[in-house]
């Protein structure tokens, strides 16, 4: 069974929770609580095939706290970077993340494949009072080899299905085609991630 980690990341308040929530339920709650952190664990049935799903949606940080992602880019195999069409600030952030996803390997983080990468410009039903333009995401998305959509977590449960799964499948293309390395052993792994993101976990 192929097992794949997403984080999904952006300023506070973009709707990370609600777009989580969204894809794993169907539902839009409208408030979600954002002081910890949550990772989600959902089976899924992918073009026939089983698949074990993890998706990480930290609570809100300090910017600067945000931009600094070595633990997210050593666990995620993807990511959803998240910002609010009608909130510039949000876009800024975004691009850091972005930025810093896409910076040469360290030695601190020697990844074989470059992470798959989704970035949203969510609330777009908010397109009356919008600060970010379309092509302005477009253009970001290109320039950084990431895929690209701006859609409303409150409005549009097809299209938020529909963002996941194309990441999803992005992920899956890559461990086809290349071998995946990890931190030795699965039991190694679990420590890694229960040390790094605490033992909160919800199954879905
Ligand atoms: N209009 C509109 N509001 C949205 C949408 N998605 C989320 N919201 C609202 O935006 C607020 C923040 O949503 P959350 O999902 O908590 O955002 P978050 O990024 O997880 O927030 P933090 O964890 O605090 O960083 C809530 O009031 C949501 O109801 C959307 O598509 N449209």
């Amino acid at each position: 069974m192929s097992d794949v980690k997403l984080a999904v990341l952006g300023g506070k308040g973009t709707g990370k929770s609600a777009l989580t929530v969204r894809f794993l339920t169907k539902r839009f709650i409208g408030e979600y609580a954002s002081n910890f952190e949550s990772i989600y664990n959902k089976q899924l049935c992918l073009e026939g095939k089983p698949l074990s799903l993890e998706i990480y949606d930290p609570c809100s940080q300090p910017q600067k706290a945000k931009c600094s992602l070595p633990s997210e880019l050593h666990w995620a195999d993807g990511f959803v970077i998240v910002y609010d069409i009608s909130d510039r600030p949000s876009f800024a952030l975004a691009k850091a993340l972005i930025y810093r996803i896409r910076e040469p390997p360290t030695s601190h983080c020697k990844r074989m494949v470059e992470p798959a990468v989704v970035l949203v410009g969510n609330k777009q039903d908010l397109c009356h009072i919008r600060e970010v333009g379309w092509d302005e995401g477009q253009k970001l998305a290109i320039d950084f080899r990431c895929q690209f959509c701006e859609l409303s977590a409150a409005e549009q449960s097809l299209e938020v299905e529909g963002m996941f799964l194309r990441l999803i499948k992005d992920i899956l293309t890559v461990f086809k085609h290349k071998e995946k390395r990890r931190p030795s052993g699965s039991k190694s792994m679990a420590k890694l991630i229960n040390n790094v993101f605490g033992k909160r976990r919800k199954s879905v």
